[in-house]
């Protein structure tokens, strides 16, 4: 598991590990990662030319220590100061001490200097900061930007928002991203992540001083593969749980098809559909239970997905939220259902939004969703009482329950954004509801499951929905191996 907290949890710990160790002994520790990270970034050390962009905080602290070390093992070491006066004095006396040099933002050298280096180290600003970089910053980005260096951030890309993903300005683009103690959020959700290259982890010992339950978690193979459903000796095809799927339409058949296609390899032991695609459903998959009746007297399942290609029907989709078992609610079914059915639900909800359907639903522009997925989740998930998993360049699920950690999916690939790959990914994540998984679960394993078939479907060319639905079983055999 990768966990991330948000900055106030951070300095909290920070306080009191610091309480517990002589004075500057995480900077220290933190500076020994960063450098060992930027020798192993680098073809050699000796005679490397390196450029610090510095900050006045801690940030730009690390930076010089890091450049420090560096420069003792030959490498030729600037830091460009943005505010010289006002720089960590010590780390500023040991860069100086080590041989290393400084000049300013405005220096005519400037440019050149950061043109023609081999590793640019970005200090200007850690989880002190906040909005996007300042005007005096922001061209040291562009620079960095057009040099062929490679730029390493330090803690995080300087200008992104460590709580929320966001970036709200000119930011640092960075090919590895060095961070200390944990994980930050903003370096797990995009837009911010983007920004971050990489991410390699350095143990200063925060975990002891870090609360267990994080603010962002993402989940690996390992939390999967204990995640996922196995049959034992004793299971039949309805203890291992049955997905019923009332979607598509005379108009979208092929929606059903492919959450038929999805469900059939979630880990239930039967799919039953219902609704007008059935033909279509059952030519392509003959394993599958059809019933002519909606979902309240089709025969028992243990969780209902309705919405994928239901046009303007919105009968299944109500009678789906009446029952009492787990409905997993996308695409149509996300207008269609009505706010108060699914907040007054005993049974829980999953809904499976992408940026657009969000927007609609929170009645905002599906720019804002796609700028603040944190937020847009949260939000989402508190307004109707359910899981929400939002679909995206970085897929998130949130619980209705602000404690509980949000969880990131770190499989998916840009790939996947081809028609009715939603539509799989709703049957994937019903069947494993109905294997018994919490919302919560489900949707994060059906995400990682996901997004890996995705990836093996594609292997870096265009895929299709189907191709997708038939990599999952590689991919939990994977997960599981
Ligand atoms: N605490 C610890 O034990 C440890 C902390 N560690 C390290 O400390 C870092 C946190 O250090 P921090 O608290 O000093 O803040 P930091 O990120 O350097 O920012 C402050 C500076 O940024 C400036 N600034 C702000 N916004 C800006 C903007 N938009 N654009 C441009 N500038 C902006 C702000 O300016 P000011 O407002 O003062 O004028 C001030 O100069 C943390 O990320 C990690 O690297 C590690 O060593 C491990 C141990
Ligand atoms: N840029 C992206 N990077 C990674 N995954 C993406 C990206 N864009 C879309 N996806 C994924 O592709 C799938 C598309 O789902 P959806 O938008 O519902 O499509 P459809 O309605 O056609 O089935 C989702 O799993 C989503 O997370
Ligand atoms: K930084």
């Amino acid at each position: 598991m990768r966990s991330a907290h948000r900055v106030e949890t951070v300095r909290t710990a920070e306080r009191t590990l610091m309480a517990q160790l002589p004075d500057g002994a995480l900077m220290q520790r933190a500076a020994a990662g960063l450098a060992a990270a930027c020798a192993a970034a680098l073809p050699h050390i000796y005679g490397s030319r390196i450029v610090l962009l510095t900050g006045s905080g801690d940030n730009g602290g690390d930076t010089l220590y890091a450049g420090a070390r560096l420069a003792k093992r030959g490498a030729g070491v600037t830091a460009v100061l943005l505010n010289p006066t006002r720089t960590h004095p010590e780390a500023l006396k040991a860069l100086l001490r080590a041989g290393g040099t400084t000049t300013t933002p405005t220096a005519p050298t400037t440019p050149s200097l950061i043109n023609r280096a081999d590793l640019i180290l970005d200090g200007i600003v850690g989880i002190g900061g906040k909005g996007g970089l300042r005007p005096e910053a922001a061209p040291l980005a562009e620079l960095a930007a057009a040099s062929p260096a490679t730029v390493v951030s330090v803690d995080l890309p300087s200008g992104i928002e460590p709580d929320t993903g966001e970036v709200n300005g000119p930011a640092i683009h960075a090919d590895l991203t060095v961070t200390f103690g944990t994980h930050k959020p903003g370096l797990l959700i995009d837009p911010a992540r983007e920004h971050a290259g990489s991410v390699r982890l350095i143990d200063i010992g925060l975990a002891s001083t870090l609360p267990a339950t994080p603010d962002v978690e993402s989940l690996q193979h390992a939390d999967v593969a204990a995640l996922l459903p196995h049959p034992s000796p004793e299971s039949d095809k309805y203890r291992r749980g049955v997905v019923g799927i009332a979607a598509g339409s005379a108009r979208y058949p092929g929606a059903a098809v492919l959450a038929v296609a999805g469900a059939l390899r979630g880990g239930a032991g039967a799919v039953r559909y219902v609704g007008p695609a059935a033909d279509a459903v059952l030519t392509r998959f003959p394993e599958t239970l059809v019933s002519d009746k909606g979902p309240r007297k089709a025969g028992r399942v243990q969780a209902w997905v309705t919405g994928p290609g239901a046009g303007d029907d919105a009968a299944p989709v109500a009678e789906a939220l009446s029952t009492d078992v787990p409905v997993l609610l996308d695409a149509d079914g996300l207008r269609l259902a009505d706010r108060d059915a699914v907040r007054a639900r005993t049974a829980p909800t999953l809904m499976t939004p992408h940026a657009g359907e969000a927007a609609a639903l929170l009645g905002v522009s599906r720019e804002e969703v796609e700028s603040a997925r944190l937020t847009a989740v949260r939000d989402l998930a508190r307004g109707y009482h359910a899981t929400v998993l939002l679909k995206g360049s970085t897929t998130l699920i949130a619980t209705p329950d602000d404690d509980t950690p949000v969880r990131v999916n770190p499989t998916g690939t840009p790939w996947l954004a081809t028609a009715g790959s939603g539509d799989v990914l709703s049957g994937l994540a019903g069947s494993l509801l109905a294997a018994g998984l919490s919302p919560l679960d489900a949707a994060s394993a059906a995400a990682y499951l996901h997004g890996l078939a995705g990836r093996y479907a594609a292997k870096g060319a265009p895929t299709i929905a189907q191709d997708v639905a038939e990599a999952i079983p590689a991919a939990w055999r994977d997960i599981t191996a």
